[in-house]
């Protein structure tokens, strides 16, 4: 089965970074989430509980990022998917995290996770 419900280029703002600096401000971070669903369920029956609700997940997000500080984006990343996992049911989940602003010789960089539940 391959269906997916994504999410791309979610951008938040969090206090991320491993250097003191980074510590008293808030930096950009983009999200793209690839979550695997079975959408024949949701589409045989047109009810929006039966799907995976990506503005739901877009704004657990958003209010994980706001409430949470990390240093790595590894961890930032890895204790998000867990979360989601619990709270939304996911079976698997792919996640590119990106730090636009970390590198400024570079258009973005970051990490991709892919977790089972
Ligand atoms: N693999 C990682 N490398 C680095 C990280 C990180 O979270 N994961 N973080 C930093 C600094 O916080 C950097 O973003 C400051 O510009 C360095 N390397």
């Amino acid at each position: 089965m391959k269906d997916l419900v994504f999410i791309e280029g979610l951008k938040a703002r969090a206090v991320i970074g491993v250097y003191d600096w980074e510590k008293q401000i808030q930096q950009d971070l983009v999200f793209d989430l690839e979550m695997a669903h079975d959408n024949r369920v949701p589409a045989a029956t047109d009810d929006l509980s039966k799907t995976l609700d990506y503005e739901a997940i877009s704004n657990f997000i958003l209010a994980f990022c706001e409430k949470r500080q990390f240093e790595l984006i590894e961890t930032l990343a890895e204790r998000l998917v867990e979360e989601l996992i619990a709270a939304f049911t996911l079976s698997a989940v792919t996640l590119v995290l990106r730090k636009p602003g970390a590198i400024a010789a570079a258009a973005s960089v970051g990490v991709k996770i892919y977790r089972q539940a």
